[in-house]
């Protein structure tokens, strides 16, 4: 492969921001200068979406009215729970509801004719499209579950109305505080996968509804926003397996499986995010059941220590231990990458308003390797 082309972009820098930036060594991650652990520990989610949207954090006032904007935005066109029902009566996955959602979201949006360069309008948008994912999503596991949604709640912050929407009671304290922890800690993570594609279709000056499907759609996948599910599956196919922990994973790795949760394009040590996860997991199953907080750990530690990844830079990413705590929390196994989602959508909006301020269409090269001066045929003559 010829020094200048570089596959998968690994190392190429495209852009300048001041949203988050990674240690990848020192395992450090930041948000507009604020370490990831002292906005898990002392923020709200909203705080961290304001501070990523507006590049400080807001005064108590501010934090205020800018909770209360979102949390005024938080119901759907009834078209978009049709939408929702529809797709849950035929099997859809949760993760393709939201891109729809998402994508449906725009045919409500009152400023649909606002002139694509006025940045204060797609905030705005941005704003109105964040409070409403966690109400789709919540109405889609509703209708699954044979049920009517439950409204939002006015007065939890996001991410307790989301749980309060998905099981029509209020959670507990602890299971709220989790909850949002975990979503401040998905907001925002660089030029990842999807954000990347959210700035690609931005950088066209196609409005935010379009980059943020995107960006749904990019999370998709097993590579990156799907692989917290997969975590989760692996973990109970080894509870399934009646097989030691050790020898199933011992098992797995002989025979060549990959485990979802370990490597990172940019973490050559263990994502920090990933280190408070743990922590969350292991209270949570303190209070309960301690069996997947004990497999993921055996996990971790046979895959870093005796199969030598840690050594080789490979080591637990943010969705190693998400995956339990979603599940001690009683969410659905394939709501993860949705809630995933519902937080990674801030980091796309604020990526794709601050690459906007100065935008320049990206268009990057590829090699032609194909055949050159064919001779045409035409098709009756094939
Ligand atoms: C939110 C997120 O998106 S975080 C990532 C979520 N994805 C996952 O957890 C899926 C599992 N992990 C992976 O597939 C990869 O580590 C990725 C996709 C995250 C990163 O991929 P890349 O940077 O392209 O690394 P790449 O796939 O080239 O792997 C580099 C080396 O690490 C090894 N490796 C990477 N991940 C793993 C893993 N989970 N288990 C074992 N070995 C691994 C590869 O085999 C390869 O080894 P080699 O050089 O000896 O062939
Ligand atoms: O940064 C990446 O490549 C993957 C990602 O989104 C994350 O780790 O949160």
């Amino acid at each position: 492969m010829a020094d200048d082309l570089k596959k998968g972009l690994e190392g190429v820098l495209v852009a300048e921001s001041g949203l988050s930036s990674i240690d990848g060594d020192a395992g450090r991650l930041i948000y507009r200068g604020y370490s990831i652990e002292d906005l898990a520990r002392g923020a709200s989610y909203e705080e961290v979406l304001y501070l990523l949207w507006h590049g400080e954090l807001p005064t108590a006032d501010e934090l205020e009215s800018f909770a209360a904007a979102l949390s005024e935005e938080r119901e759907v066109h009834d078209d978009v729970l049709d939408a929702m029902e529809r797709l849950a009566t035929a099997d859809e996955r949760p993760m393709a509801a939201l891109r729809t959602a998402v994508s449906m979201f725009s045919a409500y949006e009152p400023e649909t004719d606002a002139d694509p360069e006025d940045l204060e309008a797609t905030m705005r948008k941005g704003r109105r499209i964040t409070a409403k994912i966690p109400t789709a999503l919540a109405a889609f596991e509703r209708y699954r579950l044979g049920e009517e949604p439950v409204d939002p709640h006015p007065d939890l912050g996001l991410a307790a109305n989301f749980l309060y929407m998905l099981t029509g009671e209020e959670p507990s304290d602890v299971h709220a505080e989790t909850f949002d922890q975990a979503l401040i800690l998905h907001a925002d993570h660089g030029l990842n996968a999807s954000t990347f594609t959210s700035m690609v279709i931005g950088s066209t000056m196609a409005d935010i509804y379009s980059a943020v499907t995107g960006g749904v759609s990019a999370l998709s996948g097993p590579l990156h926003g799907g692989a917290n599910q997969d975590v989760m599956e692996v973990l109970m196919e080894i509870d399934e397996s009646n097989l030691d922990p050790l020898d199933w994973v011992e098992q797995a790795t002989d025979e060549g499986r990959r485990i979802p949760g370990f490597g990172h394009r940019v973490y050559n040590v263990k994502d920090p995010r990933a280190k408070i996860l743990q922590e969350r997991s292991k209270e949570l199953a303190e209070s309960g059941d301690s069996k997947w907080y004990d497999i993921t750990t055996t996990i971790e530690e046979y895959l870093s220590q005796e199969k030598g990844l840690a050594e080789k830079g490979i080591a637990p990413n943010v969705d190693f231990y998400s995956g339990s705590v979603y599940y001690q929390l009683g969410i659905p196994i394939d709501m993860y990458t949705p809630i995933f989602a519902m937080s990674r959508a801030g980091g796309w909006v604020g990526h794709v308003l601050e690459y906007q301020e100065d935008n320049r269409l990206i268009r990057p090269l590829s090699r032609y390797t194909g055949p050159t001066d064919q001779e045409f045929v035409p098709v009756d003559e094939r």
